[in-house]
């Protein structure tokens, strides 16, 4: 298939690259080029990660996200959000409809242009952590929401230095193999956070992240006994409303609400990417 039919959208100023691939004509050997090429800004559509919604056996779909660097992440919140509404806008699913990531099942509900996702539980939280790096010792804060993240709050977060300090905590060996999500957090109200996010596999800031406002907000819960809902407002000035239960570590019933924009779409001419 030379010519490729895909749509633009965006989740809260994270955006994506979405193609149907229920008829599979994309190898997997050949998804992480592809996913570098068409994400890539000025040469591609340009765009933080690639969605391919796929056919699944027990569920309404399920996909494969790729970051834009072409490497292959478990979930996605905000590229969730999109993708369930591009299922619901092309007849894939109902309006409530659950599909497989490398996460686990997700379930989703569209609610116009806004989708509400429960994410599979959280796991793998340390508090306090000592991250040192050449110039000082951050104490971060780690979860996995679907995807690796650490948290740091701050105090001055237009000064936080994300991209410097975020990189090197992304890559530093207290979290490799995998690596982490980094997230700057402030308290800006009773139930309210700012957030900027570093994210793995975009190797940048990005104007937001959903599983990295979900991190922002269980932390929240656990150093502030901030009480859900949470209202999240990323880098792009959006807004991300976090739901969920805890019960000391143990966080269940985590949702994520927020919007899914379709931009524009197109035609990918395969052959000239
Ligand atoms: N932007 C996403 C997270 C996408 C995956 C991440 N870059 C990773 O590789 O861990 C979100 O909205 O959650």
């Amino acid at each position: 298939m030379n010519r490729i039919p895909f749509w633009k959208m965006q989740g809260s100023g994270n955006d994506f690259v979405l193609i149907d691939h229920r008829r599979s004509f994309i190898s997997d050997g050949e998804r992480a080029g592809f996913a570098r090429k068409v994400c890539a800004p000025k040469f591609g559509v340009g765009a933080d990660g690639l969605i391919f919604l796929e056919s699944s056996a027990t569920v309404d779909f399920r996909w494969r996200f790729f970051n834009a660097d072409g490497s292959e992440a478990e979930m996605c919140g905000n590229g969730g959000r999109c993708a369930a509404r591009f299922a619901y806008l092309h007849g894939i699913a109902g309006e409530k409809m659950a599909f497989e990531t490398l996460a686990g099942v997700i379930h989703a509900e569209v609610l116009d242009r806004r989708v509400k996702l429960e994410l599979s539980p959280p796991h793998g939280l340390r508090l306090g952590l000592e991250i040192p790096l050449s110039a000082k010792t951050w104490t971060g804060h780690f979860i996995n929401t679907g995807v690796p993240h650490v948290v740091l709050p701050l105090a001055d977060l237009e000064a936080a230095p994300v991209t410097e300090v975020g990189r090197a905590i992304r890559f530093h060996s207290l979290f490799e193999p995998a690596g982490t999500n980094v997230n700057f957090i402030r308290r800006s109200g009773f139930r309210e956070l700012q957030v900027r996010t570093y994210e793995r596999g975009v190797e940048a800031e990005t104007l937001a992240c959903g599983t990295g406002s979900v991190a922002a907000a269980l932390i929240a819960s656990r150093l502030w006994g901030m009480a859900s809902p949470v209202v999240v407002h990323p880098a792009s000035g959006e807004t991300l409303k976090i739901y969920f239960d805890a019960a000391g570590d143990i966080f269940r019933s985590v949702f994520l609400e927020g919007g899914a924009a379709v931009v524009f779409q197109g035609e990918l001419w395969r052959d000239e990417l």
